[in-house]
């Protein structure tokens, strides 16, 4: 394999190997242009090196975009640890990875993804101030799933907006795939807005504690199986687990009017965004709309605020309905137009940070 090639793009990849604790993490620093790296760490039982290298290289490229859309002074990394999150994680583990973040010396921000919890970075806080979401109490803003599903809610509320004028989310259908951090909150506040529910989730105990929340409230969720979820006879398709679900085969599969989710990195290929569109499916981009949790965590630099991290969540709504505006204009799909949106941004703002000496710019000392 040729490496250079394959990170083409990218500033830096780091790989991370701790005998003593089993640690086998790769960091990858997409662009600073904007700002030091931020973006968060995903543990997964990976089928191999390569797919973990492919799934870093692709989430923090995805995390430059994400930053420049959202505004905030901060550019795209991500880290994978390849392991599975039920049995391998250990606080020394944690603590391992925080000292390879400690090394970047302030070029890389980290914090929860898939497969990890505010609780793990708390160990790895111990080794590093570049530790992001976590509790309160450890001076974090806490919970950055909140900020994401809520980001969700907004990207929902939008999108229902320009398929049917109102932005009502009560009376319409939704299939959710993931019932995890994000997705199940999302399915909370649908369930209460009063819709009807698709979901799947390999995870029973996610789908037990989903019912037994529909109960309560006296609402309908049918479940169903994982291949089946595609299929669903839903308005809304909510995406909020693994990336590269919309491809030729689920693309195919769809009936809904719309995908809008919290999965980072659902368009398997770019082309895949023109397939939605010739199928008549809008497809809100993933990283506008989940953008909630960076918004908080990068908030963080102004010590956090949950009441400025809701304000800047909703600019959402906006973000998005504007994006549907462009695209439809232009005839392009919602995707290229999102990201030629954040390409001229990140233009134009690396131009003002050419007069500043990185190093020097107060805000980026972080807790220090
Ligand atoms: N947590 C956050 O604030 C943010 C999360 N995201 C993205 O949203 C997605 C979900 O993130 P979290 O909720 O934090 O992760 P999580 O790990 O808490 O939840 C993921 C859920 O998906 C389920 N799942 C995994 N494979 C599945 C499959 N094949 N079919 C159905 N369900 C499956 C898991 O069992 C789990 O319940 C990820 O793609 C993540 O990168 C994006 C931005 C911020
Ligand atoms: O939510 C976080 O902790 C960081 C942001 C991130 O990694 C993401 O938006 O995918």
């Amino acid at each position: 394999m040729n490496m250079f090639s394959k990170i083409k793009g990218h500033e830096q990849v780091v790989f991370c190997n701790d005998e003593s604790t089993g640690l086998k993490a790769i960091i990858a620093i997409h662009s600073t242009r904007l700002g030091p790296a931020l973006g968060g760490c995903r543990m997964l039982p990976y089928a191999s090196e390569d797919e973990a290298i492919e799934d870093v290289l692709r989430l923090s490229k995805g995390m430059t975009y994400k930053c420049a859309a959202a505004d905030v002074d901060f550019g795209g990394g991500k880290a994978v640890i390849i392991g599975d999150p039920r049995k391998d994680k250990t606080p020394e583990l944690f603590r391992a990875f925080g000292q390879f973040v400690e090394s970047l010396n302030g070029r890389f921000y980290t914090g929860t993804d898939m497969g990890t919890s505010p609780e793990d970075f708390v160990h790895a806080l111990r080794e590093t101030n570049c530790i992001v979401g976590v509790d309160e109490v450890y001076g974090g803003s806490g919970d950055s799933s909140i900020p994401t599903a809520q980001g969700v809610i907004y990207g929902l509320q939008a999108t229902s907006k320009a398929l049917t004028g109102s932005d009502d989310l009560a009376g319409k259908s939704y299939s959710i795939q993931g019932l995890g951090k994000v997705g199940f909150k999302v399915a909370e506040r649908l369930l209460e807005e009063g819709a009807d529910l698709y979901v799947t989730d390999i995870n029973q105990q996610a789908i037990d504690k989903l019912l037994s929340k529909a109960k309560t409230l006296g609402a309908g969720v049918k479940v169903v199986n994982k291949e089946e979820i595609y299929q669903s006879n839903a308005d809304i398709f909510i995406p909020c687990a693994m990336g590269g679900i919309i491809n030729s085969e689920t693309i195919e599969q769809l009936r809904v009017k719309a995908v809008v989710g919290s999965a980072n990195n659902q368009l398997l290929e770019l082309h895949h965004g023109q397939s939605l569109k010739e199928k008549g499916i809008l497809y809100a981009p993933d990283y506008i709309v989940n953008a909630g949790g960076l918004i908080q965590v990068a908030d963080e630099l102004y010590t956090p605020n949950k009441e400025r991290v809701l304000q800047k969540t909703k600019a959402i709504y906006n973000s998005l309905l504007n994006i549907y505006e462009y695209a439809e204009s232009k005839g392009i799909t919602t995707i290229e137009a999102a990201n030629q949106f954040c390409e001229n941004r990140i233009e134009a703002r690396s131009r003002r940070n050419s007069f500043f000496s990185h190093m020097k710019r107060p805000k980026w000392a972080v807790r220090t």
